[in-house]
């Protein structure tokens, strides 16, 4: 997780595009990025491991570690845990997928165990960074909002990154467009989900247009 997690929440208005940009660990395109500084990366990943393992909301921690060597970890019922480690390299988790169900030789280097070094785990400061939070709900109430959450949140990064909105004020208007957004009754289909999408992009540019 990136170095702004661990930033005191006063200091977070006045992040620049340049700043939010440079991730610590973790070289990426520029909406990921963003995502990263503000945590809705967190946020989103929450929700992917409450849909992929079928996981309850309650069950799923997010735990700051500014070295991204570990990437998730899993505790067991007995109280063990076991967690996947690596160096940040994405050339890992993608050689993986190419290769499954084998692991291919010399896909990426390994921890230096010789090496000393320290591992740091923190709690996530939910006041100065909401979106994990606010992902949480978005994934317990389904329906359209993941999806009015996420397209708030690209009109929003785009905006920042054109020095158009405020760090902070971010993740103030996905959650402004969130609140007044009406899932659409009945059941859920494809073309409801693009329509709140649709309708999440016009909500936030007409926001931030005034
Ligand atoms: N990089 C990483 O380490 C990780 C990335 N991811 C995910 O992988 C994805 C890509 O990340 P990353 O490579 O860093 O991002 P980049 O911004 O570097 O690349 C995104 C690419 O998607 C293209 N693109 C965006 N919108 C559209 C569209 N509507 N139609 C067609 N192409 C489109 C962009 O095209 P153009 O250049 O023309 O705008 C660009 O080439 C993201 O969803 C990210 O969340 C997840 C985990 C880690
Ligand atoms: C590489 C990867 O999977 C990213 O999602 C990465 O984890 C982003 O960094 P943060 O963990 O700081 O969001």
């Amino acid at each position: 997780m990136g170095r702004s997690a661990a930033a005191p929440a006063t200091s977070l208005h006045d992040v620049t595009p340049e700043q939010a940009l440079a991730h610590p660990t973790w070289s990426m395109g520029p909406v990921i990025t963003t995502n990263s500084a503000t945590l809705v990366n967190k946020g989103l990943e929450v929700i992917e491991a409450h849909l992929l393992f079928g996981l309850p909301m309650d069950r799923i921690d997010v735990v700051v570690h500014p070295q991204s060597v570990v990437h998730s970890m899993v505790e067991f019922v007995d109280g063990s845990t076991l967690a996947q480690c690596s160096p940040p390299d994405m050339r890992l988790p993608i050689a993986l997928a190419l290769g499954w169900p084998d692991r291919l030789e010399g896909a990426a280097s390994g921890v230096d165990w010789t090496t000393a070094s320290t591992w740091e785990f923190l709690p996530l400061d939910d006041e100065a960074f909401p979106a994990v939070a606010m992902a949480r709900h978005a994934g317990t109430t389904g329906r359209t909002l993941p999806a009015v959450m996420n397209a708030a949140n690209e009109e929003c990064v785009e905006a920042f990154l054109d020095g158009r909105l405020r760090f902070t004020a971010i993740l103030d208007t996905v959650q402004q467009v969130m609140d007044e957004h009406a899932p659409p009754s009945g059941d859920l289909t494809l073309e409801g989900v693009l329509e709140a999408e649709r309708w999440a992009r016009e909500r936030t540019r007409a926001i931030l247009t005034g």
